[in-house]
């Protein structure tokens, strides 16, 4: 246990409000802010100590930059548990933060956290990410309790992109189950797609060993295998025949991994990656392919080592 903070918390969605109620477990005094909330920011942002953001990628940059319109503490540290990349910038949310906060510490929480499991106190594992183990230590403290627990790491880039990279993972793995391609397809898929997201990861500076960790491999495996993901939802019903506008317009919350997919051919354009399974995936949501014949470029593109 910790002492008490004073912590305000960005986003009421699924995964803030989640997040909320482990801090208030735990003794903590939590704000939770959101657009339609009956709280002003400023009052929320007042005295916190920690700044938690669980704001949908596409928010992250306005909130922050609303944030910045307020005084805070020199020692308020900000934790994001956002899981996409940015389109204007293909940034991460922690590079947002970052830039707008130069002088104040960014830790990053991400892992295997489907949050309806969480908030039926079911237990789970995550990870909380920075080069300051200081802060990362304060914010592992925060959250950790029998039910919730939480592991440091000093690769904050590797931990935040596990969590983003799955999510188009994800949605492959919805469309192969939405398919019925069987248990060895979905084991290959997941295995190619852990070595895309390394791939991925080692040009954007991230060790390749944390994706073997919680944040990358324990995430991939969570989303990819419930119908509890959205990511997941949207790949299942691309696979049964519905267009991608149906799906969001009944999807409950955020999908990250459409826009992800985007960004990451920017990324690959730029940086001249091979990354197969995200090209599939971008073509799929682009309604440029159908699933099946997703399916077919993958499995029949040139043969070569496991390695490459
Ligand atoms: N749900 C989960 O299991 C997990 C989710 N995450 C990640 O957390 C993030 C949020 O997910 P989740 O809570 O599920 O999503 P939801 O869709 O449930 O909630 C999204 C939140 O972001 C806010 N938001 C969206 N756009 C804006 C904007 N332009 N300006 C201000 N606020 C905005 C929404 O505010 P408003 O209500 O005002 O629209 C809402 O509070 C995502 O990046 C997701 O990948 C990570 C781990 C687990
Ligand atoms: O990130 C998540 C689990 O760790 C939540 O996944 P979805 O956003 O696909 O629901």
């Amino acid at each position: 246990m910790t002492t008490s903070k004073t912590i305000a918390i960005l986003g009421a969605g699924a995964w803030g409000s989640t997040l909320a109620n482990l801090a208030s477990l735990n003794g903590h005094r939590v704000s939770l802010w959101s657009r339609q909330g009956n709280l002003a920011l400023e009052d929320v942002l007042k005295d916190a100590e920690i700044i938690l953001s669980a704001i949908s990628m596409k928010g992250v940059r306005d909130v922050a930059l609303l944030v910045k319109s307020y005084p805070l503490s020199p020692d308020t540290i900000f934790v994001t548990a956002t899981k996409g990349l940015d389109p204007k910038t293909t940034g991460t949310p922690s590079q947002i933060w970052q830039t707008e906060f130069p002088n104040h510490s960014v830790v990053v929480l991400s892992g295997p956290n489907l949050s309806e499991e969480i908030a039926q106190e079911l237990p789970a594992a995550t990870v909380v990410a920075s080069k300051n183990l200081a802060d990362a230590t304060t914010v592992q403290l925060v959250f950790s309790s029998s039910k919730f627990r939480v592991y440091t790491n000093p690769d904050s880039v590797g931990v935040e992109l596990g969590g983003t990279l799955k999510n188009v993972m994800a949605i492959a793995a919805g469309v192969c189950d939405g398919l019925h391609l069987g248990t060895n397809a979905k084991a290959a898929l997941l295995t190619r797609g852990l070595t895309e997201m390394v791939r991925i990861g080692r040009v954007l500076g991230a060790n390749t060993e944390t994706f073997y960790g919680l944040s990358g491999l324990g995430d991939l495996l969570a989303t990819c295998n419930s119908s509890l993901s959205r990511n997941y939802q949207v790949g299942y019903q691309l696979a049964r025949g519905k267009t991608l506008t149906e799906i969001l317009a009944s999807l409950k919350g955020t999908a990250e991994g459409v826009n992800t997919c985007q960004v990451l051919m920017q990324i690959s354009q730029q940086q001249n990656l091979t990354i197969p399974i995200t090209e599939q995936v971008y073509r799929l949501l682009e309604a440029e392919i159908t699933p099946q014949k997703a399916l077919n470029e993958l499995m029949l593109r040139d043969i070569k080592s496991e390695y490459h």
